[in-house]
Protein backbone atom coordinates (compact mmCIF):
# COMPACT_ATOMS: atom_id res chain seq x y z
CA UNK A 1 0.00 0.00 0.00
CA UNK A 2 1.55 3.28 -0.63
CA UNK A 3 0.77 6.20 1.79
CA UNK A 4 1.88 9.80 1.28
CA UNK A 5 1.97 11.61 4.25
CA UNK A 6 2.50 15.21 5.51
CA UNK A 7 6.53 14.72 6.74
CA UNK A 8 5.60 16.89 9.74
CA UNK A 9 3.26 14.08 10.94
CA UNK A 10 5.15 12.80 13.89
CA UNK A 11 5.36 9.00 14.78
CA UNK A 12 5.10 8.17 10.96
CA UNK A 13 6.87 5.30 10.83
CA UNK A 14 6.30 3.99 14.36
CA UNK A 15 2.70 4.18 13.18
CA UNK A 16 2.09 2.92 9.71
CA UNK A 17 5.25 1.75 8.32
CA UNK A 18 4.13 -1.93 9.01
CA UNK A 19 0.97 -0.48 6.92
CA UNK A 20 2.35 0.41 3.83
CA UNK A 21 5.19 2.05 2.45
CA UNK A 22 5.18 5.77 3.40
CA UNK A 23 6.23 8.95 0.92
CA UNK A 24 6.83 11.81 2.90
CA UNK A 25 6.45 15.33 1.71
CA UNK A 26 6.01 18.94 3.06
CA UNK A 27 2.36 19.32 3.40
CA UNK A 28 2.35 22.50 1.53
CA UNK A 29 3.53 21.24 -1.78
CA UNK A 30 1.65 17.81 -1.67
CA UNK A 31 0.51 18.04 -5.49
CA UNK A 32 -2.16 16.02 -7.90
CA UNK A 33 1.26 13.82 -9.21
CA UNK A 34 2.08 12.93 -5.84
CA UNK A 35 -1.06 11.14 -4.82
CA UNK A 36 -2.08 9.75 -8.65
CA UNK A 37 -1.02 6.51 -7.11
CA UNK A 38 -1.64 6.32 -3.96
CA UNK A 39 -4.05 4.65 -1.77
CA UNK A 40 -3.66 6.71 1.40
CA UNK A 41 -2.92 10.41 1.91
CA UNK A 42 -2.23 11.28 5.46
CA UNK A 43 -2.27 15.47 6.03
CA UNK A 44 -2.21 18.37 8.49
CA UNK A 45 -4.20 21.64 8.49
CA UNK A 46 -1.69 23.09 5.53
CA UNK A 47 -2.63 20.83 2.62
CA UNK A 48 -5.97 21.48 0.84
CA UNK A 49 -7.97 18.26 -0.03
CA UNK A 50 -9.92 18.32 -2.86
CA UNK A 51 -10.92 17.61 -6.17
CA UNK A 52 -8.37 19.61 -7.34
CA UNK A 53 -5.55 17.10 -5.60
CA UNK A 54 -7.01 14.02 -6.25
CA UNK A 55 -9.96 13.90 -8.88
CA UNK A 56 -7.18 11.58 -11.02
CA UNK A 57 -5.83 9.64 -7.83
CA UNK A 58 -6.14 6.04 -6.26
CA UNK A 59 -6.69 7.54 -2.69
CA UNK A 60 -9.75 5.44 -0.92
CA UNK A 61 -8.61 6.77 2.66
CA UNK A 62 -7.67 10.82 4.03
CA UNK A 63 -6.42 11.46 7.50
CA UNK A 64 -5.93 14.93 8.58
CA UNK A 65 -4.03 14.60 11.97
CA UNK A 66 -5.85 17.60 13.23
CA UNK A 67 -9.07 18.88 14.98
CA UNK A 68 -9.83 21.33 12.28
CA UNK A 69 -11.29 20.61 9.00
CA UNK A 70 -11.77 23.67 6.87
CA UNK A 71 -8.69 22.43 4.40
CA UNK A 72 -10.75 19.52 3.55
CA UNK A 73 -13.71 19.25 0.83
CA UNK A 74 -15.56 16.71 3.00
CA UNK A 75 -18.55 16.98 0.75
CA UNK A 76 -16.49 16.00 -2.59
CA UNK A 77 -15.15 12.91 -0.49
CA UNK A 78 -17.97 11.31 0.51
CA UNK A 79 -19.16 11.84 -3.13
CA UNK A 80 -16.06 10.08 -4.54
CA UNK A 81 -16.32 7.37 -1.95
CA UNK A 82 -13.11 8.18 -0.13
CA UNK A 83 -13.14 7.65 3.19
CA UNK A 84 -12.14 10.36 5.96
CA UNK A 85 -11.16 10.59 9.44
CA UNK A 86 -10.05 13.40 11.47
CA UNK A 87 -8.35 13.82 14.32
CA UNK A 88 -11.38 15.31 16.85
CA UNK A 89 -9.91 16.93 20.32
CA UNK A 90 -6.44 15.33 19.74
CA UNK A 91 -5.12 18.34 20.88
CA UNK A 92 -7.73 20.26 23.09
CA UNK A 93 -5.42 19.96 25.86
CA UNK A 94 -2.73 21.72 24.40
CA UNK A 95 -4.93 24.61 23.24
CA UNK A 96 -6.58 24.93 26.90
CA UNK A 97 -2.95 24.70 28.17
CA UNK A 98 -2.17 28.00 26.02
CA UNK A 99 -5.25 29.84 26.51
CA UNK A 100 -4.28 29.71 30.83
CA UNK A 101 -1.16 30.16 30.44
CA UNK A 102 -2.27 33.67 28.56
CA UNK A 103 -4.86 34.36 30.84
CA UNK A 104 -2.07 34.27 33.78
CA UNK A 105 0.34 36.14 32.04
CA UNK A 106 -1.96 38.69 31.24
CA UNK A 107 -3.29 38.97 35.32
CA UNK A 108 -0.06 38.73 36.66
CA UNK A 109 1.39 41.55 34.10
CA UNK A 110 -1.46 43.44 34.64
CA UNK A 111 -0.96 42.94 38.89
CA UNK A 112 -4.92 41.41 38.74
CA UNK A 113 -5.78 38.45 41.42
CA UNK A 114 -5.87 35.28 38.55
CA UNK A 115 -9.41 34.15 38.31
CA UNK A 116 -11.27 38.07 38.56
CA UNK A 117 -12.03 38.32 35.01
CA UNK A 118 -15.18 36.73 33.13
CA UNK A 119 -14.05 35.21 30.10
CA UNK A 120 -16.63 34.82 26.92
CA UNK A 121 -15.99 31.31 25.32
CA UNK A 122 -16.80 31.17 21.76
CA UNK A 123 -17.37 28.08 20.51
CA UNK A 124 -17.63 25.55 23.41
CA UNK A 125 -16.71 21.65 21.53
CA UNK A 126 -14.07 19.97 23.03
CA UNK A 127 -11.72 23.31 23.35
CA UNK A 128 -14.45 25.62 24.58
CA UNK A 129 -15.77 22.91 26.59
CA UNK A 130 -12.57 22.12 28.47
CA UNK A 131 -12.01 25.10 28.79
CA UNK A 132 -15.22 26.05 30.73
CA UNK A 133 -15.54 23.36 32.38
CA UNK A 134 -11.68 24.16 34.29
CA UNK A 135 -12.19 27.37 34.23
CA UNK A 136 -15.71 27.04 36.06
CA UNK A 137 -13.93 24.98 38.81
CA UNK A 138 -11.02 27.67 39.25
CA UNK A 139 -13.70 30.18 40.25
CA UNK A 140 -13.23 32.07 37.32
CA UNK A 141 -17.22 33.47 35.58
CA UNK A 142 -17.30 32.10 32.19
CA UNK A 143 -19.59 33.36 29.87
CA UNK A 144 -20.39 30.12 27.14
CA UNK A 145 -21.83 30.71 23.92
CA UNK A 146 -22.31 28.16 20.81
CA UNK A 147 -25.88 28.78 19.23
CA UNK A 148 -25.21 24.80 18.07
CA UNK A 149 -24.87 23.23 21.23
CA UNK A 150 -27.15 25.61 23.50
CA UNK A 151 -30.56 23.10 22.34
CA UNK A 152 -28.38 19.83 23.15
CA UNK A 153 -26.04 20.38 25.96
CA UNK A 154 -26.43 20.74 29.32
CA UNK A 155 -25.12 24.21 30.70
CA UNK A 156 -26.15 27.65 30.59
CA UNK A 157 -25.21 29.63 27.05
CA UNK A 158 -25.49 33.20 26.00
CA UNK A 159 -25.63 35.07 23.37
CA UNK A 160 -22.78 36.72 21.27
CA UNK A 161 -22.78 40.24 22.48
CA UNK A 162 -22.98 38.98 26.39
CA UNK A 163 -19.88 37.34 25.47
CA UNK A 164 -18.16 40.08 24.06
CA UNK A 165 -19.06 41.94 26.83
CA UNK A 166 -16.58 40.11 29.09
CA UNK A 167 -13.18 41.03 30.04
CA UNK A 168 -11.23 38.33 28.15
CA UNK A 169 -12.92 36.67 24.72
CA UNK A 170 -11.39 33.18 23.68
CA UNK A 171 -12.40 32.20 20.19
CA UNK A 172 -12.61 28.14 19.77
CA UNK A 173 -15.14 27.81 16.58
CA UNK A 174 -14.11 25.67 13.61
CA UNK A 175 -13.94 27.81 10.64
CA UNK A 176 -17.23 27.47 8.58
CA UNK A 177 -18.83 29.82 5.40
CA UNK A 178 -22.07 27.83 5.58
CA UNK A 179 -25.22 27.18 7.72
CA UNK A 180 -26.88 29.31 10.15
CA UNK A 181 -24.13 30.49 12.06
CA UNK A 182 -20.85 30.50 9.71
CA UNK A 183 -17.55 32.14 11.38
CA UNK A 184 -15.33 33.42 8.35
CA UNK A 185 -15.19 37.04 9.69
CA UNK A 186 -17.69 36.48 12.75
CA UNK A 187 -15.81 39.32 14.66
CA UNK A 188 -16.05 41.82 11.89
CA UNK A 189 -15.56 45.71 11.83
CA UNK A 190 -18.85 46.20 13.83
CA UNK A 191 -18.02 43.85 16.15
CA UNK A 192 -14.78 44.45 16.83
CA UNK A 193 -15.42 48.26 16.95
CA UNK A 194 -17.50 47.69 20.49
CA UNK A 195 -14.24 46.40 22.10
CA UNK A 196 -13.45 48.27 25.11
CA UNK A 197 -9.41 49.11 25.87
CA UNK A 198 -10.03 47.01 29.33
CA UNK A 199 -10.82 43.82 27.19
CA UNK A 200 -8.43 40.86 26.32
CA UNK A 201 -8.89 38.87 23.02
CA UNK A 202 -7.49 35.45 22.16
CA UNK A 203 -8.01 33.53 18.82
CA UNK A 204 -6.83 29.92 18.83
CA UNK A 205 -9.57 28.92 16.36
CA UNK A 206 -8.96 30.22 12.48
CA UNK A 207 -7.42 33.42 11.36
CA UNK A 208 -10.23 34.21 9.42
CA UNK A 209 -13.04 34.03 12.04
CA UNK A 210 -11.76 37.57 12.45
CA UNK A 211 -11.66 40.22 10.15
CA UNK A 212 -7.96 41.21 9.82
CA UNK A 213 -8.36 44.40 7.88
CA UNK A 214 -10.53 45.44 10.59
CA UNK A 215 -8.56 44.08 13.37
CA UNK A 216 -6.02 46.15 12.16
CA UNK A 217 -7.41 49.34 11.78
CA UNK A 218 -9.17 48.17 15.47
CA UNK A 219 -6.30 47.95 16.88
CA UNK A 220 -4.97 51.73 15.25
CA UNK A 221 -7.98 53.49 17.01
CA UNK A 222 -8.42 54.73 20.14
CA UNK A 223 -9.51 52.36 23.04
CA UNK A 224 -8.10 49.28 21.21
CA UNK A 225 -8.28 45.90 22.84
CA UNK A 226 -5.25 43.48 24.15
CA UNK A 227 -5.50 41.05 21.54
CA UNK A 228 -3.42 37.59 21.41
CA UNK A 229 -3.06 35.90 18.07
CA UNK A 230 -1.96 32.25 17.45
CA UNK A 231 -3.73 32.02 13.92
CA UNK A 232 -3.92 34.02 11.51
CA UNK A 233 -5.94 34.76 7.83
CA UNK A 234 -3.47 33.75 5.01
CA UNK A 235 -1.41 31.79 6.86
CA UNK A 236 2.49 31.60 6.39
CA UNK A 237 1.84 34.86 4.29
CA UNK A 238 0.28 36.47 7.33
CA UNK A 239 -0.18 40.46 8.19
CA UNK A 240 3.01 42.34 9.70
CA UNK A 241 0.69 45.25 10.28
CA UNK A 242 -1.32 43.07 12.99
CA UNK A 243 1.72 40.96 14.42
CA UNK A 244 3.49 43.97 15.17
CA UNK A 245 0.03 45.72 16.69
CA UNK A 246 -0.98 42.52 18.90
CA UNK A 247 0.49 42.13 22.02
CA UNK A 248 1.29 38.20 21.72
CA UNK A 249 2.05 36.60 18.26
CA UNK A 250 2.08 32.91 17.82
CA UNK A 251 2.95 31.01 14.37
CA UNK A 252 -0.17 28.48 15.03
CA UNK A 253 1.45 26.42 17.73
CA UNK A 254 -1.22 26.71 20.35
CA UNK A 255 -1.89 22.70 20.04
CA UNK A 256 1.41 22.00 19.33
CA UNK A 257 2.47 19.53 22.37
CA UNK A 258 4.28 16.65 22.11
CA UNK A 259 1.24 15.20 23.56
CA UNK A 260 -1.54 16.72 21.24
CA UNK A 261 0.70 16.01 17.68
CA UNK A 262 0.98 12.53 18.95
CA UNK A 263 -2.76 11.65 19.68
CA UNK A 264 -3.68 13.34 16.22
CA UNK A 265 -1.46 10.82 14.49
CA UNK A 266 -2.59 8.04 16.74
CA UNK A 267 -6.37 8.64 15.78
CA UNK A 268 -5.90 8.64 12.13
CA UNK A 269 -4.08 5.46 12.86
CA UNK A 270 -6.70 3.69 14.40
CA UNK A 271 -9.60 5.35 11.77
CA UNK A 272 -7.10 3.40 9.00
CA UNK A 273 -6.42 0.44 10.55
CA UNK A 274 -10.53 -0.15 11.04
CA UNK A 275 -10.77 1.20 7.84
CA UNK A 276 -8.62 -1.78 6.37
CA UNK A 277 -9.88 -4.36 9.07
CA UNK A 278 -6.86 -4.22 11.13
CA UNK A 279 -6.04 -4.54 14.89
CA UNK A 280 -5.66 -1.38 16.52
CA UNK A 281 -2.43 -2.49 18.32
CA UNK A 282 -0.74 1.12 19.28
CA UNK A 283 -1.42 4.16 21.29
CA UNK A 284 -0.26 7.50 21.65
CA UNK A 285 1.32 7.43 24.71
CA UNK A 286 3.38 4.66 24.24
CA UNK A 287 5.45 6.72 22.40
CA UNK A 288 5.98 9.83 24.79
CA UNK A 289 9.54 9.93 25.89
CA UNK A 290 9.99 11.42 29.85
CA UNK A 291 9.81 15.15 29.65
CA UNK A 292 12.68 17.44 30.42
CA UNK A 293 11.22 18.55 33.75
CA UNK A 294 9.30 15.90 35.61
CA UNK A 295 9.31 17.31 39.43
CA UNK A 296 8.35 20.80 40.67
CA UNK A 297 8.02 21.00 44.70
CA UNK A 298 5.90 24.11 46.74
CA UNK A 299 6.32 24.40 50.31
CA UNK A 300 3.80 26.05 53.13
CA UNK A 301 5.49 29.74 52.26
CA UNK A 302 4.02 29.18 48.03
CA UNK A 303 1.29 31.89 47.24
CA UNK A 304 -1.77 30.69 45.13
CA UNK A 305 -1.11 33.01 42.51
CA UNK A 306 2.81 33.20 41.94
CA UNK A 307 2.71 29.62 42.78
CA UNK A 308 0.38 28.59 40.07
CA UNK A 309 2.03 31.21 37.60
CA UNK A 310 5.23 29.90 38.49
CA UNK A 311 3.81 26.10 37.13
CA UNK A 312 2.09 27.20 34.27
CA UNK A 313 4.89 29.52 33.02
CA UNK A 314 7.32 26.68 33.29
CA UNK A 315 5.74 24.41 31.36
CA UNK A 316 4.43 26.84 28.79
CA UNK A 317 5.58 30.62 28.18
CA UNK A 318 3.89 31.96 25.31
CA UNK A 319 6.01 34.68 25.58
CA UNK A 320 8.79 32.73 23.86
CA UNK A 321 6.95 31.48 21.12
CA UNK A 322 6.11 35.20 20.07
CA UNK A 323 9.34 36.85 20.41
CA UNK A 324 10.29 34.23 17.80
CA UNK A 325 7.56 35.46 15.35
CA UNK A 326 8.44 38.66 15.99
CA UNK A 327 12.09 38.18 14.99
CA UNK A 328 10.72 37.36 11.28
CA UNK A 329 10.04 41.02 10.96
CA UNK A 330 13.30 41.98 10.21
CA UNK A 331 13.17 39.50 7.58
CA UNK A 332 12.94 40.47 3.61
CA UNK A 333 9.57 39.74 2.93
CA UNK A 334 9.86 37.10 0.49
CA UNK A 335 11.82 35.14 3.27
CA UNK A 336 9.04 35.57 6.16
CA UNK A 337 6.46 32.69 4.89
CA UNK A 338 9.09 30.17 5.10
CA UNK A 339 10.43 31.51 8.59
CA UNK A 340 6.57 31.07 9.44
CA UNK A 341 6.55 27.05 8.38
CA UNK A 342 10.14 27.23 9.68
CA UNK A 343 9.18 27.77 13.14
CA UNK A 344 6.21 24.74 13.27
CA UNK A 345 8.51 22.68 11.39
CA UNK A 346 11.19 22.94 13.99
CA UNK A 347 8.93 23.60 16.76
CA UNK A 348 10.25 22.27 19.97
CA UNK A 349 9.08 19.58 22.21
CA UNK A 350 6.30 21.44 24.26
CA UNK A 351 4.73 19.12 27.40
CA UNK A 352 1.41 19.40 28.95
CA UNK A 353 0.86 19.72 32.56
CA UNK A 354 0.14 16.39 33.44
CA UNK A 355 3.80 15.87 31.77
CA UNK A 356 4.68 17.06 35.70
CA UNK A 357 4.62 16.19 39.06
CA UNK A 358 4.22 18.25 41.42
CA UNK A 359 5.83 17.83 45.29
CA UNK A 360 3.60 19.84 47.67
CA UNK A 361 5.00 20.14 50.98
CA UNK A 362 1.91 21.89 53.96
CA UNK A 363 0.81 23.94 51.21
CA UNK A 364 -2.93 24.96 51.47
CA UNK A 365 -5.87 22.55 50.17
CA UNK A 366 -7.10 25.41 47.71
CA UNK A 367 -3.08 25.39 46.03
CA UNK A 368 -3.75 21.75 45.43
CA UNK A 369 -7.36 21.93 44.21
CA UNK A 370 -6.09 24.38 41.54
CA UNK A 371 -2.54 22.47 40.51
CA UNK A 372 -5.15 19.35 40.01
CA UNK A 373 -7.90 21.08 38.06
CA UNK A 374 -5.46 22.72 35.75
CA UNK A 375 -4.16 18.76 35.12
CA UNK A 376 -0.90 18.79 37.27
CA UNK A 377 -0.12 15.67 39.23
CA UNK A 378 0.64 15.61 42.66
CA UNK A 379 3.06 13.54 44.29
CA UNK A 380 1.56 12.39 47.56
N1 LIG B 1 -4.48 26.99 17.16
C1 LIG B 1 -4.36 25.69 17.12
O1 LIG B 1 -3.27 25.14 17.19
C2 LIG B 1 -5.59 24.86 17.04
C3 LIG B 1 -6.76 25.36 16.54
N2 LIG B 1 -7.91 24.60 16.50
C4 LIG B 1 -9.13 25.22 15.98
O2 LIG B 1 -10.08 25.27 17.03
C5 LIG B 1 -11.35 24.90 16.52
C6 LIG B 1 -12.23 24.38 17.63
O3 LIG B 1 -11.73 23.15 18.09
P1 LIG B 1 -12.66 22.14 18.92
O4 LIG B 1 -13.22 22.79 20.11
O5 LIG B 1 -11.88 20.92 19.12
O6 LIG B 1 -13.80 21.91 17.87
P2 LIG B 1 -15.25 21.30 18.14
O7 LIG B 1 -15.82 20.98 16.83
O8 LIG B 1 -15.18 20.25 19.18
O9 LIG B 1 -16.04 22.54 18.77
C7 LIG B 1 -16.35 23.71 18.06
C8 LIG B 1 -17.58 24.31 18.68
O10 LIG B 1 -17.84 25.56 18.04
C9 LIG B 1 -19.25 25.69 17.94
N3 LIG B 1 -19.61 26.69 16.94
C10 LIG B 1 -19.72 26.53 15.60
N4 LIG B 1 -20.10 27.70 15.05
C11 LIG B 1 -20.24 28.59 16.06
C12 LIG B 1 -20.60 29.97 16.12
N5 LIG B 1 -20.93 30.67 15.03
N6 LIG B 1 -20.60 30.58 17.33
C13 LIG B 1 -20.29 29.89 18.47
N7 LIG B 1 -19.96 28.58 18.46
C14 LIG B 1 -19.92 27.95 17.27
C15 LIG B 1 -19.73 24.28 17.60
O11 LIG B 1 -21.10 24.12 17.90
C16 LIG B 1 -18.83 23.44 18.47
O12 LIG B 1 -19.43 23.15 19.72
C17 LIG B 1 -11.03 23.88 15.42
O13 LIG B 1 -12.05 23.80 14.46
C18 LIG B 1 -9.75 24.40 14.84
O14 LIG B 1 -10.04 25.25 13.75
C19 LIG B 1 -7.92 23.32 16.98
C20 LIG B 1 -6.78 22.77 17.50
C21 LIG B 1 -5.51 23.47 17.51
O1 LIG C 1 -5.61 20.61 15.02
C1 LIG C 1 -5.82 21.70 14.45
O2 LIG C 1 -6.93 22.02 14.01
C2 LIG C 1 -4.72 22.66 14.29
O3 LIG C 1 -4.94 23.83 14.16
C3 LIG C 1 -3.35 22.10 14.29
O4 LIG C 1 -2.78 22.10 15.54
C4 LIG C 1 -2.51 22.87 13.32
O5 LIG C 1 -1.32 22.22 13.09
P1 LIG C 1 -0.84 21.89 11.60
O6 LIG C 1 -1.78 20.88 11.08
O7 LIG C 1 -0.94 23.14 10.80
O8 LIG C 1 0.53 21.37 11.78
Amino acid sequence: MHIVADENIPLLNEFFADIGTITRLPGRMIRPEDVQKAEVLLVRSVTHVDSSLLANSSVKFVGTATIGTDHVDEKWLEQQGIAFAAAPGCNAEAVVQYVISCLSLHAELNGEPWARPRVGIIGCGNVGGRLRERLDKLGFQVVACDPLLEKTAEGEFSDLDQALDCDVITLHTPLTREGPHPTHHLLNEDRLARLREDQLLINTSRGSVIDTDALAARLSAAGAPTVILDVWENEPQISTELLEKVWLGTPHIAGYTLEGKANGTGMIYQALSRYLGLPVRKKAGQFMPDPGLSRMTFTSEAHREEALALAIRATYDPRRDDTALRRTLRLPDERRAAAFDEMRKKYRTRREFASIRLQLKGTANELQHSFKTLGFRIKS
